[in-house]
């Protein structure tokens, strides 16, 4: 399902954060990939979900090399990967009530209508009532917020869910909701997970196969 080649990814110039990389997922599987702080989990992450464009090496979707990076992702690309972040405050739009959130990657890809009964049935699974949904980010908890980020990335019911540190400043309880309700996913679409974290027991209980990030250049 995702094929990272070879990949080289950095900000700084010839300053690489991830430097000749390669990972593979299959279809189905979940794979988890444990690091440190500050090792370029998050980086690989988001070059996994096209949103953030590599210096060298190939990221292949479905056997399908990616074409374009962040903008120029195309949509049949971008909406093959579901991403949830480790801080849902910077992943919504506080404008929107979590209602709106949810449906946001219906609206942006002309399928409001079509999705509406979709996107209220995942609302209702991940656990946030109807009350919940009219609120916006600041009037809710971050595990309300991130129960609704988990629910707008599964909406548009892709083959991959990269989740990076998606339960990282959640309690135990909703941890285990917001992992029930993504097992609950997979078992059902057949899809992939990346799951990117510093917590062994928490990946190894959730993934198929855990992976250290090589610490090495
Ligand atoms: N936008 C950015 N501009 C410049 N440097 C960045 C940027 N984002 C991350 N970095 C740097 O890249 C390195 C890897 O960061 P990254 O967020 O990928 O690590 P991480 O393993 O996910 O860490 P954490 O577990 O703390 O989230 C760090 O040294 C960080 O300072």
């Amino acid at each position: 399902m995702l094929e990272l080649d070879r990949v080289t990814a950095g900000y700084d110039r010839g300053v690489p954060v991830v430097a000749d990389l390669s990972l593979a997922v299959g279809e189905g599987e979940a794979v988890g990939l444990l690091g440190p702080s500050g090792c370029g989990k998050s980086t690989l992450a988001r070059v996994a979900a096209l949103l953030h464009r590599p210096w060298a090496g190939t990221v292949r979707l479905a056997g399908e090399p990616v074409t374009g990076f962040r903008f120029r992702a195309p949509r049949a690309e971008r909406t093959r990967v579901g991403v949830v972040f480790q801080q849902p405050r910077l992943a919504a739009d506080p404008r929107l009530t979590l209602g709106d959130l949810i449906a946001e990657p219906a609206r942006a890809t002309g399928r409001g209508a079509e999705l509406a009964d979709r996107a209220a049935r995942l609302a209702d699974d991940i656990g946030l009532t109807p009350a919940l949904l009219g609120r916006r980010p600041h009037e809710v908890s971050d595990g309300q917020l991130q129960r609704a980020c988990l629910a707008r990335a599964l909406l548009l019911r892709p083959g991959l869910l990269i989740c990076d540190e998606m339960t990282a400043m959640l309690d135990a309880s909703t941890t285990a909701a917001l992992a029930a309700v993504v097992e609950e996913y997979r078992r059902e679409h057949g899809a992939a997970l990346l799951a990117v974290g510093h917590d062994r027991v928490l990946l190894r209980r959730w993934c198929d196969r855990v992976l250290d990030f090589p610490t090495g250049r």
